[in-house]
Protein backbone atom coordinates (compact mmCIF):
# COMPACT_ATOMS: atom_id res chain seq x y z
CA UNK A 1 0.00 0.00 0.00
CA UNK A 2 1.21 3.79 -1.39
CA UNK A 3 1.69 6.41 1.19
CA UNK A 4 -1.17 8.38 -0.54
CA UNK A 5 -3.66 5.19 -0.95
CA UNK A 6 -5.84 6.33 2.64
CA UNK A 7 -5.86 9.91 1.19
CA UNK A 8 -8.89 11.84 -0.07
CA UNK A 9 -8.96 11.28 -4.01
CA UNK A 10 -10.12 14.35 -4.82
CA UNK A 11 -6.80 15.77 -4.71
CA UNK A 12 -3.42 15.54 -6.04
CA UNK A 13 -0.39 14.54 -3.29
CA UNK A 14 2.20 14.18 -6.43
CA UNK A 15 3.42 16.90 -8.64
CA UNK A 16 5.51 15.43 -11.93
CA UNK A 17 6.89 18.83 -12.70
CA UNK A 18 7.80 20.65 -9.96
CA UNK A 19 10.01 19.86 -7.35
CA UNK A 20 9.58 23.11 -5.39
CA UNK A 21 7.47 25.93 -7.19
CA UNK A 22 8.05 28.33 -4.35
CA UNK A 23 11.66 28.74 -5.82
CA UNK A 24 10.13 30.81 -8.97
CA UNK A 25 7.84 32.63 -6.82
CA UNK A 26 8.38 36.17 -7.29
CA UNK A 27 8.28 37.13 -3.47
CA UNK A 28 11.06 34.60 -3.45
CA UNK A 29 14.34 35.52 -2.37
CA UNK A 30 17.45 33.48 -3.59
CA UNK A 31 20.58 32.96 -1.11
CA UNK A 32 23.56 34.81 -2.72
CA UNK A 33 24.77 31.81 -4.54
CA UNK A 34 21.82 32.10 -6.80
CA UNK A 35 22.49 35.66 -7.22
CA UNK A 36 23.92 36.86 -10.60
CA UNK A 37 25.60 39.13 -11.74
CA UNK A 38 25.27 41.45 -9.46
CA UNK A 39 28.58 41.65 -7.69
CA UNK A 40 29.36 45.19 -8.18
CA UNK A 41 25.56 46.42 -7.34
CA UNK A 42 25.61 44.42 -4.11
CA UNK A 43 28.80 46.29 -3.22
CA UNK A 44 27.52 49.81 -3.47
CA UNK A 45 24.19 48.60 -1.54
CA UNK A 46 26.49 47.10 1.29
CA UNK A 47 28.81 50.57 1.22
CA UNK A 48 25.62 52.37 1.34
CA UNK A 49 24.27 50.44 4.70
CA UNK A 50 27.49 49.24 6.10
CA UNK A 51 27.30 52.09 9.11
CA UNK A 52 24.32 50.09 9.81
CA UNK A 53 26.33 47.62 11.40
CA UNK A 54 27.46 49.94 14.10
CA UNK A 55 24.43 51.32 15.17
CA UNK A 56 25.18 54.29 12.63
CA UNK A 57 23.15 55.96 10.35
CA UNK A 58 23.51 54.82 6.48
CA UNK A 59 23.95 56.17 3.55
CA UNK A 60 20.64 57.34 2.08
CA UNK A 61 20.22 55.52 -1.70
CA UNK A 62 18.43 55.56 -4.91
CA UNK A 63 18.28 52.56 -7.24
CA UNK A 64 16.98 52.96 -10.97
CA UNK A 65 16.44 50.76 -13.57
CA UNK A 66 14.02 48.76 -15.92
CA UNK A 67 11.99 45.77 -14.95
CA UNK A 68 13.23 42.73 -13.27
CA UNK A 69 16.52 43.98 -13.25
CA UNK A 70 17.05 42.87 -9.34
CA UNK A 71 16.99 45.96 -7.91
CA UNK A 72 14.38 44.78 -4.92
CA UNK A 73 16.32 41.94 -5.06
CA UNK A 74 19.92 43.21 -4.16
CA UNK A 75 17.91 45.86 -2.01
CA UNK A 76 16.80 42.78 0.01
CA UNK A 77 19.22 40.74 0.04
CA UNK A 78 22.24 43.01 1.29
CA UNK A 79 19.84 44.80 3.82
CA UNK A 80 19.09 40.96 5.21
CA UNK A 81 22.89 40.68 5.77
CA UNK A 82 23.54 43.89 7.13
CA UNK A 83 20.81 42.51 10.24
CA UNK A 84 22.38 39.21 10.63
CA UNK A 85 25.83 41.09 10.76
CA UNK A 86 24.72 43.70 12.90
CA UNK A 87 23.16 41.64 14.99
CA UNK A 88 26.51 39.26 15.92
CA UNK A 89 27.64 42.79 17.65
CA UNK A 90 24.10 43.27 19.54
CA UNK A 91 23.27 45.60 17.01
CA UNK A 92 19.17 46.35 16.35
CA UNK A 93 18.38 46.66 12.88
CA UNK A 94 15.13 46.23 11.06
CA UNK A 95 13.32 47.11 7.40
CA UNK A 96 10.41 47.90 6.28
CA UNK A 97 9.93 47.20 2.88
CA UNK A 98 7.29 49.41 1.37
CA UNK A 99 5.36 48.89 -2.38
CA UNK A 100 4.61 52.63 -2.91
CA UNK A 101 2.27 51.39 -5.62
CA UNK A 102 -0.03 49.95 -3.31
CA UNK A 103 0.63 52.57 -0.61
CA UNK A 104 1.21 56.08 -1.38
CA UNK A 105 0.24 58.08 1.31
CA UNK A 106 2.32 59.68 3.68
CA UNK A 107 0.07 58.60 6.84
CA UNK A 108 0.11 55.27 5.49
CA UNK A 109 3.97 54.74 4.68
CA UNK A 110 4.36 55.87 7.96
CA UNK A 111 1.82 53.66 9.79
CA UNK A 112 3.26 50.93 8.04
CA UNK A 113 6.74 51.33 8.83
CA UNK A 114 5.76 51.77 12.36
CA UNK A 115 3.69 48.46 12.99
CA UNK A 116 6.63 46.91 11.29
CA UNK A 117 9.57 47.76 13.70
CA UNK A 118 7.11 48.14 16.84
CA UNK A 119 7.35 45.74 19.06
CA UNK A 120 4.64 46.64 21.68
CA UNK A 121 6.12 44.91 24.72
CA UNK A 122 9.36 46.49 24.50
CA UNK A 123 8.03 50.23 23.50
CA UNK A 124 5.11 50.29 25.20
CA UNK A 125 2.92 51.77 22.43
CA UNK A 126 0.71 50.51 19.79
CA UNK A 127 0.10 51.60 16.74
CA UNK A 128 -3.34 51.06 15.31
CA UNK A 129 -4.74 50.21 11.86
CA UNK A 130 -6.82 53.38 12.01
CA UNK A 131 -7.92 56.14 14.42
CA UNK A 132 -4.62 58.57 14.32
CA UNK A 133 -4.15 61.48 12.42
CA UNK A 134 -0.78 61.80 10.17
CA UNK A 135 1.01 63.87 13.22
CA UNK A 136 0.44 61.24 15.60
CA UNK A 137 1.39 58.54 13.10
CA UNK A 138 4.54 59.98 12.93
CA UNK A 139 4.82 60.61 16.60
CA UNK A 140 4.67 57.17 17.38
CA UNK A 141 6.84 56.12 14.63
CA UNK A 142 9.63 57.75 16.01
CA UNK A 143 9.26 56.16 19.16
CA UNK A 144 8.89 52.53 18.14
CA UNK A 145 12.20 53.56 16.01
CA UNK A 146 13.79 54.67 19.28
CA UNK A 147 12.76 52.08 21.77
CA UNK A 148 12.81 49.02 19.10
CA UNK A 149 15.97 49.73 16.80
CA UNK A 150 19.43 51.21 16.65
CA UNK A 151 18.97 51.14 12.73
CA UNK A 152 15.72 51.19 10.29
CA UNK A 153 16.57 50.88 7.05
CA UNK A 154 13.22 51.93 4.76
CA UNK A 155 13.06 50.41 1.51
CA UNK A 156 10.26 52.26 -1.11
CA UNK A 157 9.83 50.50 -4.02
CA UNK A 158 8.18 52.63 -6.48
CA UNK A 159 9.20 55.63 -5.19
CA UNK A 160 8.29 57.77 -8.34
CA UNK A 161 4.38 56.38 -7.48
CA UNK A 162 4.68 58.71 -4.00
CA UNK A 163 1.93 60.75 -3.73
CA UNK A 164 3.72 63.09 -1.40
CA UNK A 165 7.54 63.64 -1.41
CA UNK A 166 7.22 65.02 1.76
CA UNK A 167 7.76 61.92 3.86
CA UNK A 168 11.11 61.46 2.22
CA UNK A 169 12.52 65.11 3.92
CA UNK A 170 10.66 63.89 6.80
CA UNK A 171 12.57 60.22 7.62
CA UNK A 172 15.96 61.14 6.11
CA UNK A 173 16.14 63.93 8.59
CA UNK A 174 14.48 62.44 11.78
CA UNK A 175 17.73 62.54 13.55
CA UNK A 176 18.81 65.87 12.47
CA UNK A 177 15.87 67.03 13.75
CA UNK A 178 16.13 65.47 16.61
CA UNK A 179 12.82 63.58 16.14
CA UNK A 180 14.81 60.35 16.91
CA UNK A 181 17.98 60.31 19.65
CA UNK A 182 19.09 56.84 20.34
CA UNK A 183 18.84 55.16 16.59
CA UNK A 184 18.90 56.13 13.03
CA UNK A 185 17.34 55.73 9.27
CA UNK A 186 18.05 54.71 5.94
CA UNK A 187 15.84 55.30 2.84
CA UNK A 188 16.49 53.11 -0.02
CA UNK A 189 14.56 54.14 -2.79
CA UNK A 190 13.85 52.57 -5.72
CA UNK A 191 12.15 53.14 -8.86
CA UNK A 192 12.06 52.11 -13.08
CA UNK A 193 12.33 56.09 -13.77
CA UNK A 194 15.85 57.13 -13.90
CA UNK A 195 14.84 60.85 -14.31
CA UNK A 196 12.73 60.24 -11.08
CA UNK A 197 14.72 62.75 -8.74
CA UNK A 198 13.73 65.75 -11.33
CA UNK A 199 10.52 65.21 -10.14
CA UNK A 200 11.43 65.57 -6.38
CA UNK A 201 10.35 68.83 -4.51
CA UNK A 202 12.66 71.49 -3.72
CA UNK A 203 12.93 71.22 -0.63
CA UNK A 204 13.26 67.36 -0.72
CA UNK A 205 16.08 67.55 -3.57
CA UNK A 206 17.82 69.74 -1.42
CA UNK A 207 17.85 68.25 1.91
CA UNK A 208 18.17 64.48 0.57
CA UNK A 209 21.91 63.82 0.21
CA UNK A 210 22.24 60.39 -1.45
CA UNK A 211 24.12 58.18 -3.36
CA UNK A 212 22.62 56.48 -6.68
CA UNK A 213 23.09 53.44 -8.51
CA UNK A 214 21.96 52.30 -11.83
CA UNK A 215 21.36 48.95 -12.44
CA UNK A 216 21.15 47.65 -16.75
CA UNK A 217 18.89 45.08 -18.18
CA UNK A 218 20.74 41.53 -17.98
CA UNK A 219 22.20 39.83 -21.11
CA UNK A 220 20.43 36.28 -22.47
CA UNK A 221 23.89 34.68 -20.92
CA UNK A 222 22.75 35.89 -17.22
CA UNK A 223 19.17 34.94 -17.68
CA UNK A 224 20.10 31.46 -18.78
CA UNK A 225 22.66 31.58 -15.33
CA UNK A 226 19.35 33.14 -13.28
CA UNK A 227 17.20 30.14 -14.50
CA UNK A 228 19.87 27.63 -14.42
CA UNK A 229 20.08 28.46 -10.63
CA UNK A 230 16.58 27.99 -10.47
CA UNK A 231 16.53 24.32 -12.35
CA UNK A 232 15.78 22.73 -9.06
CA UNK A 233 12.26 24.31 -8.58
CA UNK A 234 11.67 21.25 -11.09
CA UNK A 235 12.25 17.21 -11.04
CA UNK A 236 15.34 15.81 -12.79
CA UNK A 237 14.62 15.43 -16.10
CA UNK A 238 11.64 17.36 -16.46
CA UNK A 239 12.89 20.48 -18.42
CA UNK A 240 14.00 20.13 -22.29
CA UNK A 241 17.70 21.07 -23.09
CA UNK A 242 15.91 24.03 -25.07
CA UNK A 243 13.78 24.68 -22.67
CA UNK A 244 15.98 27.67 -20.38
CA UNK A 245 17.80 29.01 -23.57
CA UNK A 246 14.52 30.07 -25.37
CA UNK A 247 13.12 31.25 -22.13
CA UNK A 248 16.35 33.22 -21.59
CA UNK A 249 15.65 34.28 -25.12
CA UNK A 250 12.24 35.33 -25.42
CA UNK A 251 12.72 37.08 -21.62
CA UNK A 252 15.53 39.76 -23.51
CA UNK A 253 13.69 40.24 -26.09
CA UNK A 254 12.88 43.28 -25.10
CA UNK A 255 15.20 44.68 -21.91
CA UNK A 256 16.91 41.65 -20.50
CA UNK A 257 14.32 41.08 -17.19
CA UNK A 258 14.74 38.42 -15.28
CA UNK A 259 11.15 38.50 -13.75
CA UNK A 260 9.48 37.95 -16.98
CA UNK A 261 11.99 35.26 -17.18
CA UNK A 262 11.15 33.27 -14.57
CA UNK A 263 7.65 33.84 -15.16
CA UNK A 264 7.65 32.45 -18.10
CA UNK A 265 10.00 29.32 -16.86
CA UNK A 266 6.84 29.19 -14.24
CA UNK A 267 4.27 29.52 -16.24
CA UNK A 268 5.50 26.92 -18.62
CA UNK A 269 5.72 24.48 -16.11
CA UNK A 270 2.30 24.98 -14.94
CA UNK A 271 0.88 24.70 -18.74
CA UNK A 272 2.98 21.51 -18.78
CA UNK A 273 1.75 20.23 -15.66
CA UNK A 274 -2.36 21.12 -16.41
CA UNK A 275 -1.71 18.77 -19.93
CA UNK A 276 -0.63 15.77 -17.47
CA UNK A 277 2.75 16.49 -19.66
CA UNK A 278 5.91 14.75 -17.73
CA UNK A 279 7.91 16.64 -19.94
CA UNK A 280 8.06 21.21 -20.15
CA UNK A 281 9.09 21.69 -23.83
CA UNK A 282 9.46 24.35 -26.26
CA UNK A 283 5.77 24.80 -26.84
CA UNK A 284 4.94 25.18 -23.20
CA UNK A 285 7.77 28.12 -23.36
CA UNK A 286 6.32 29.98 -26.26
CA UNK A 287 2.56 29.93 -24.49
CA UNK A 288 3.92 31.15 -21.18
CA UNK A 289 5.63 33.90 -22.89
CA UNK A 290 1.93 34.72 -24.03
CA UNK A 291 0.13 34.20 -20.84
CA UNK A 292 2.76 36.11 -19.06
CA UNK A 293 2.53 39.05 -21.24
CA UNK A 294 -1.29 38.91 -20.76
CA UNK A 295 -1.08 39.01 -16.89
CA UNK A 296 1.05 41.64 -16.75
CA UNK A 297 -0.76 43.92 -18.79
CA UNK A 298 -4.08 42.44 -16.51
CA UNK A 299 -1.96 43.68 -13.81
CA UNK A 300 -1.12 46.96 -15.01
CA UNK A 301 -5.20 47.66 -16.42
CA UNK A 302 -6.82 46.12 -13.68
CA UNK A 303 -8.76 48.33 -11.73
CA UNK A 304 -9.12 51.20 -14.72
CA UNK A 305 -12.09 52.29 -15.18
CA UNK A 306 -14.30 51.10 -18.87
CA UNK A 307 -13.53 54.43 -20.49
CA UNK A 308 -9.84 53.87 -19.88
CA UNK A 309 -10.08 50.93 -21.39
CA UNK A 310 -12.52 52.01 -24.41
CA UNK A 311 -9.91 54.43 -24.94
CA UNK A 312 -7.05 51.87 -25.21
CA UNK A 313 -9.01 49.85 -27.19
CA UNK A 314 -9.34 52.90 -29.73
CA UNK A 315 -5.35 53.10 -29.50
CA UNK A 316 -4.95 49.41 -30.47
CA UNK A 317 -7.51 49.24 -33.40
CA UNK A 318 -5.34 52.11 -34.83
CA UNK A 319 -2.27 50.39 -33.95
CA UNK A 320 -3.39 47.03 -35.23
CA UNK A 321 -4.75 48.95 -38.85
CA UNK A 322 -2.15 50.83 -39.77
CA UNK A 323 1.85 50.49 -40.15
CA UNK A 324 2.06 53.38 -37.92
CA UNK A 325 2.74 52.96 -34.13
CA UNK A 326 2.11 56.04 -32.78
CA UNK A 327 -1.25 58.36 -32.65
CA UNK A 328 -2.06 61.81 -32.02
CA UNK A 329 -3.87 62.73 -29.04
CA UNK A 330 -7.10 64.01 -31.64
CA UNK A 331 -7.15 60.82 -33.97
CA UNK A 332 -7.25 58.35 -31.01
CA UNK A 333 -10.09 60.57 -29.48
CA UNK A 334 -11.97 60.30 -32.41
CA UNK A 335 -11.62 56.59 -32.53
CA UNK A 336 -12.72 56.44 -28.94
CA UNK A 337 -15.46 58.24 -29.73
CA UNK A 338 -16.85 55.84 -32.36
CA UNK A 339 -16.54 53.11 -29.88
CA UNK A 340 -18.04 54.97 -26.69
CA UNK A 341 -20.96 55.72 -29.15
CA UNK A 342 -21.20 51.88 -29.98
CA UNK A 343 -21.20 51.31 -26.30
CA UNK A 344 -23.01 53.51 -25.01
CA UNK A 345 -21.42 55.74 -22.95
CA UNK A 346 -21.27 59.35 -21.84
CA UNK A 347 -18.43 60.19 -24.61
CA UNK A 348 -15.66 62.27 -22.55
CA UNK A 349 -14.50 65.35 -23.55
CA UNK A 350 -10.88 65.15 -25.71
CA UNK A 351 -9.20 67.37 -22.58
CA UNK A 352 -10.39 64.14 -20.04
CA UNK A 353 -9.21 61.77 -22.74
CA UNK A 354 -5.66 63.63 -22.60
CA UNK A 355 -5.61 63.33 -19.18
CA UNK A 356 -6.66 59.58 -19.12
CA UNK A 357 -3.59 59.27 -21.44
CA UNK A 358 -1.79 60.95 -19.54
CA UNK A 359 -2.41 58.67 -16.38
CA UNK A 360 -1.56 55.15 -18.54
CA UNK A 361 1.64 56.86 -19.55
CA UNK A 362 2.19 57.00 -15.90
CA UNK A 363 1.00 53.67 -15.35
CA UNK A 364 3.28 52.44 -18.14
CA UNK A 365 0.47 51.08 -19.60
CA UNK A 366 1.59 53.69 -22.86
CA UNK A 367 4.11 55.44 -23.84
CA UNK A 368 3.53 59.18 -24.81
CA UNK A 369 5.53 61.62 -25.91
CA UNK A 370 4.83 65.59 -26.51
CA UNK A 371 5.71 66.45 -29.97
CA UNK A 372 7.60 69.73 -31.05
CA UNK A 373 7.21 72.50 -28.51
CA UNK A 374 3.76 73.12 -28.77
CA UNK A 375 1.22 74.81 -26.45
CA UNK A 376 0.27 72.34 -23.32
CA UNK A 377 1.40 68.90 -23.32
CA UNK A 378 -2.30 67.11 -24.18
CA UNK A 379 -3.14 68.13 -27.61
CA UNK A 380 0.58 67.82 -28.93
CA UNK A 381 1.35 64.74 -27.43
CA UNK A 382 1.72 61.63 -29.54
CA UNK A 383 0.76 57.90 -27.92
CA UNK A 384 2.02 53.97 -28.35
CA UNK A 385 1.18 51.18 -26.91
CA UNK A 386 4.29 49.05 -25.36
CA UNK A 387 2.68 45.79 -25.32
CA UNK A 388 2.05 43.75 -28.85
CA UNK A 389 -1.03 45.04 -30.10
CA UNK A 390 -2.47 41.20 -29.83
CA UNK A 391 -1.92 40.99 -26.10
CA UNK A 392 -3.76 44.05 -25.73
CA UNK A 393 -6.71 43.06 -27.39
CA UNK A 394 -6.71 40.13 -25.58
CA UNK A 395 -6.23 41.45 -21.91
CA UNK A 396 -9.30 44.18 -23.15
CA UNK A 397 -11.70 41.74 -24.45
CA UNK A 398 -11.67 40.14 -21.14
CA UNK A 399 -14.45 42.89 -20.57
CA UNK A 400 -17.74 41.65 -21.75
CA UNK A 401 -19.14 45.15 -23.28
CA UNK A 402 -15.99 45.03 -25.68
CA UNK A 403 -15.45 41.54 -26.60
CA UNK A 404 -19.42 41.81 -28.03
CA UNK A 405 -18.54 45.20 -29.78
CA UNK A 406 -15.48 43.50 -31.04
CA UNK A 407 -17.00 40.38 -32.48
CA UNK A 408 -19.92 42.19 -33.93
CA UNK A 409 -17.72 44.69 -35.49
CA UNK A 410 -15.22 41.70 -36.88
CA UNK A 411 -18.73 39.91 -38.01
CA UNK A 412 -19.80 42.78 -39.97
N1 LIG B 1 20.82 38.85 -10.53
C1 LIG B 1 19.82 38.02 -10.25
N2 LIG B 1 20.04 36.74 -9.90
C2 LIG B 1 19.03 35.90 -9.60
N3 LIG B 1 17.73 36.24 -9.66
C3 LIG B 1 17.43 37.51 -10.03
C4 LIG B 1 18.45 38.45 -10.34
N4 LIG B 1 17.87 39.62 -10.64
C5 LIG B 1 16.56 39.45 -10.52
N5 LIG B 1 16.28 38.18 -10.15
C6 LIG B 1 14.93 37.62 -9.91
O1 LIG B 1 14.05 38.24 -10.85
C7 LIG B 1 12.84 38.64 -10.23
C8 LIG B 1 12.67 40.14 -10.37
O2 LIG B 1 13.68 40.80 -9.64
P1 LIG B 1 13.41 42.14 -8.83
O3 LIG B 1 12.01 42.13 -8.30
O4 LIG B 1 14.50 42.35 -7.89
O5 LIG B 1 13.48 43.19 -10.01
P2 LIG B 1 13.22 44.74 -9.95
O6 LIG B 1 14.33 45.38 -10.72
O7 LIG B 1 13.01 45.18 -8.56
O8 LIG B 1 11.89 44.82 -10.81
P3 LIG B 1 10.61 45.77 -10.65
O9 LIG B 1 11.05 47.14 -11.01
O10 LIG B 1 9.66 45.18 -11.65
O11 LIG B 1 10.13 45.61 -9.23
C9 LIG B 1 12.91 38.15 -8.80
O12 LIG B 1 12.28 36.89 -8.74
C10 LIG B 1 14.40 38.02 -8.54
O13 LIG B 1 14.64 37.00 -7.59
Amino acid sequence: MSANDDRDPLFRYDDPVFADERLLEITHLPGPDRIVGRDDQMQRVADALNPAIFGSEPNHLFIFGKTGTGKSLISRSVTKRVISEAGRDGVTVKYAFIDCGEQNTEASIIKTIAQIVNEPSASGISIPDRGLGTGDYYKRLWQAVDRCTDVTIVILDEIDMLEDDEVLRKLSRAGENRRISTSSIGIIGISNKIDFPDHLSERVKSSLSRDELVFSPYDANQLVEILEKRRDAFHDGVLADDVIPLTAALAAQEHGDARKAIDILRNAGRIAKKQNASRVVADHVRDAKEKTEADRFNELIEGSPQQAKAILYALTLLTENSTQKEFPTKIIYNQYKEIAGQLEFDVLSERRVQEILQEQNFLNVIQSEREGRGRGRGAHAKHRLLENPSIVKKVLLRDSRLAVLDEATRSS
